[in-house]
């Protein structure tokens, strides 16, 4: 706002209504051109942080009225709160990353970092230097110093996907992280005290991997203080036209194009579909549906581009 009538009512007032700067006539047009540049940038940053929030907030939606989802929506809303060890089971797909992300951030440590680890991706002589970190020189390629993904999730959650994939010497040393809240640098006999909250998942039996001494007893333990077990979507139909409901949505957002409707045939057909691989199986059918099928997806799209 620029006028030549101004007096500090008049400046409060337009600046409530929503003014980013009041700038008496003449303006000092180096000023102005300052107050310019700081309302775009902060313009910039308003509209960047509702895009971060929406992704944030949408991504972890948890889709379901099944008695499966509302026991686990009942569980993390008992457990997020406190600091027990969550473990996670469950077949892939299933949504078992998104039942940690919602623990993460329903917890007090929702401030904190989340720190993911997938053990499956790394290599095992590996894994012991990405969790714990190491000092220079500790092997040959250790050039310099380096935190490890235990001490990165300090104040929050580190979410070890894929836990049933871990060597069991790599196992032995977060056994003793658990044990002690302490973990030390590959190389380094300096211990350094961690406040993590333990996150884990697996699509194995673990009682199975016990049996057969692919998994340590006294780490499954450890781990599942808390035993959150997420259904199979074969187990939970009933969710099938809320979850094509939310992702015909989501889908056709990202494709910046009208949400497509599914005729109730279609929705009956894919009810009854085998999901061996579960949610993220039915997401990219829909997604192909979308792309493929008419204005309103029918049930002979459904036979001729999702056929099972
Ligand atoms: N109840 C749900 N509502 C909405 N989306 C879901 C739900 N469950 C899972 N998803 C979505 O399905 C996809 C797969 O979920 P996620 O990666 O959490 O599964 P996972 O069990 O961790 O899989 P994996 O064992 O293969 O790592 C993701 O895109 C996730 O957002």
């Amino acid at each position: 706002m620029i006028s030549g009538h101004g007096d500090l009512d008049t400046a409060v007032n337009t600046m409530r209504l929503g003014a980013f700067d009041y700038i008496s006539k003449p303006p000092d047009l180096n000023r102005l051109l300052n107050t310019v540049r700081i309302a775009l940038d902060r313009k910039e940053l308003v509209v960047e942080n509702k895009m971060l929030k929406k992704k944030v907030s949408k991504n972890y939606e948890m889709i379901g009225e099944s008695d499966g989802v509302e026991r686990i929506k009942d569980m993390i809303d008992k457990v997020a709160p406190t600091d027990a060890r969550v473990l996670i089971t469950g077949p892939n797909g299933t949504g078992k990353e998104l039942v940690a992300h919602w623990l993460h951030q329903k917890s007090e440590r929702s401030k904190g970092p989340m720190i993911e680890v997938n053990c499956a991706a790394i290599p095992s002589e590996l894994i012991e230097s990405e969790l714990f970190g190491h000092v220079k020189g500790a092997f040959t390629s250790a050039a310099k110093d380096r935190a490890g993904k235990f001490e990165a999730a300090n104040g929050g959650t580190i979410f070890l996907d894929e836990i049933g994939d871990m060597s069991l010497s790599a196992q032995a040393k977060v056994l003793r992280a658990l044990q002690e809240s302490r973990i030390q640098r590959v190389g380094s006999d300096k211990d350094i005290k961690v406040n993590v909250r333990v996150i884990a998942a697996t699509n194995k039996n673990l009682k199975k991997e016990i049996e057969e001494g692919n998994f340590r007893e006294d780490l499954y333990h450890r781990l599942a203080v808390i035993l959150i077990e997420v259904p199979s979507l074969n187990d939970r139909r009933v969710d099938i036209p809320l979850l094509i409901n939310y992702f015909s949505e989501k889908i056709s957002n990202e494709h910046g194009t009208a949400k497509k409707s599914f005729a109730d045939k279609a929705i009956k057909l894919l009810q009854n579909y085998d999901w061996t691989g579960n949610i993220r199986e039915l997401r990219n059918v829909v997604e192909r549906l979308i792309i493929l099928g008419g204005t309103e997806v029918s049930e002979s799209d459904v036979k001729a581009f999702a056929s099972k």
